[in-house]
């Protein structure tokens, strides 16, 4: 076992009301995922957009149980880096038992059920899209952000062993059919804020 056994679960989650819209944003470490998420959820606003971040129900729970800073967790800075790979392990293990487990705790945790549009900021794995898929097919739309080495080796990304050649990392990479793919290797985001906003619709 390479972590604490249990989490909050979501077993609480409210299902019942779906969502107008899920954004499903994935992308490389450092393409600008959180950046792009942060950006548009300012724009839409919190009375109906929510963020909802896969990772946060891992980070919370890592955090708590071995007494860890939550904010550097969820921050963009080196802290995050040291946990990254045993927190990737012990996410897989969770999820092997249940690929919405992470879907469902995420959802609880930041409140999305009374939301119409979910902005799903960190889709890792074909599960991820296939659990959203099976709960609202209809609302789901798939953006892939990405951008080139160059720009985030600029960002801070070093390769690292074990992470990024990792499924966690790597399982998204031979998704064909993105509703929206987006560049984000300069400072065209009110181009991409456009682009999103048509899906949108
Ligand atoms: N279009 C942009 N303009 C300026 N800075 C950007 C842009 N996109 C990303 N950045 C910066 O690059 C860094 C990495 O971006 P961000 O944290 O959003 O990446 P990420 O894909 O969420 O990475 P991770 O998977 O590691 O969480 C951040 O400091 C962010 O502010």
């Amino acid at each position: 076992m390479v972590g604490p056994e249990s989490a909050a679960a979501g077993e609480e989650c409210d299902l019942s009301k779906k969502p107008d819209r899920i954004l499903i944003f994935s992308g490389k470490r450092k393409s600008g995922k959180d950046f792009i998420t942060d950006e548009l959820f300012k724009r839409l606003g919190d009375d109906k957009s929510v963020i909802i971040k896969l990772s946060g129900p891992i980070k919370t729970h890592w955090a708590k149980v071995k007494n860890l800073d939550a904010d550097q967790l969820f921050g963009d800075g080196k802290y995050k880096e040291i946990y990254r790979l045993e927190m990737a392990k012990w996410g897989e293990h969770m999820r092997n038992k249940d690929y919405g487990y992470f879907c469902r705790a995420a959802i609880q945790m930041y409140n999305a059920s009374n939301k119409s549009i979910w902005i799903v900021s960190d889709a890792r794995r074909k599960s991820d899209l296939k659990w959203f898929r099976e709960y609202c097919h209809s609302a789901c739309r798939t953006i892939r952000v990405s951008c080139s080495d160059e720009t985030r080796a600029q960002r801070g990304y070093v390769f690292t062993s074990g992470i990024d050649d990792a499924e966690t990392e790597c399982d998204l990479d031979d998704v064909m059919d993105w509703d929206l793919e987006v560049k984000n290797d300069n400072l065209n985001i009110e181009y991409i804020m456009k682009k999103i906003e048509d899906i949108l619709k």
